[in-house]
């Protein structure tokens, strides 16, 4: 479980501060996917850099299965996995040799990780590109490296940082599967997204962020309820207050 409280983020621009997360907070839960919905630049990846400790907030904080976040830093980088923005996965080296190498830095034994791996590359659909070097490959072969290397250790909790972004239809759906399967396996997952449909298709609560604020916080159900808007799609709109930057 995650719990955000009050976080607070700015950064220092020539043309003047910018206030990029203003008191964000929600509760993601085990066995729940949340969705962190907004426009761009609305402070999503602010907001999952100060949750996978990356990030030191200015204010407010962050609990993973009740540790702090900047207190336990260390205790709690074991129990997450992380798809961050930049995938940054090791070009000369295979995609099994980059999902190795994390195993290793979490201190799996190989027999462990390699078992590991052929598992995630099966769910991933991986099998073609695992042992080629990762110089070259797609955006979707890169994210599919970058998911396997967050999940190698098994962690209790995940953060995905727009995770279809450049996928294709096919490997989105994949990808979907996986992530209820997480969530079926009592996982607590978190992910951001700019694309309503695909909040709407997957999280159990979505919070909707703009301008660095939360604007809502719920269940489908309840945003619906909220905006009185019977379609998703028109309850977004209505309570971020613009259809920006909210397509696919
Ligand atoms: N290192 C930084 N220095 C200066 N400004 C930053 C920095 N990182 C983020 N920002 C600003 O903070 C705001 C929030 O950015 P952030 O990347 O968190 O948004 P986002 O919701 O993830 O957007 P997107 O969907 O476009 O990725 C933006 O105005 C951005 O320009």
């Amino acid at each position: 479980m995650i719990e955000v409280h009050d976080l607070h983020k700015t950064f220092k621009a020539k043309s003047g501060p910018v206030h990029a997360v203003r008191g964000v907070g929600f509760t993601a839960r085990d066995g729940e996917i949340t969705g962190l919905l907004g426009p761009n630049g609305a402070g999503k990846t602010t907001t999952l850099r100060m949750l996978y400790t990356l990030m030191t907030p200015e204010r407010g904080s962050v609990r993973v299965d009740g540790l702090d976040a900047q207190r336990d830093a260390t205790a709690v980088r074991r129990r997450l996995g992380v798809l961050p923005d930049a995938r940054g996965v090791y070009k000369r080296l295979t995609a099994r040799e980059n999902i190795t190498y994390f195993g290793r830095l979490y201190g799996m034994d190989d027999a462990t990780i390699a078992v590991r791996i052929d598992e995630l590359a099966r769910t991933l659909g991986m099998e073609d590109f695992l042992d080629r070097r990762t110089e070259g490959f797609s955006q979707g072969q890169r994210t599919k490296t970058a998911i396997a290397r967050a999940l190698v250790h098994s962690p209790r909790n995940v953060i995905l940082d727009e995770p279809t972004n450049g996928l294709d239809v096919m490997t989105t759906r994949g990808l979907r599967a996986f992530l209820q399967e997480l969530r079926a396996q009592g996982h607590c997952v978190i992910f951001s997204s700019h694309i309503m449909q695909e909040v709407a298709a997957l999280c159990d609560r979505i919070v909707i962020i703009a301008q660095g604020e939360v604007r809502a916080n719920g269940t489908p159900d309840e945003l619906r309820a909220q905006s009185g808007e019977d379609n998703l799609e028109d309850a977004f709109v209505q309570l971020i207050g613009t259809e920006e930057g909210l397509s696919a």
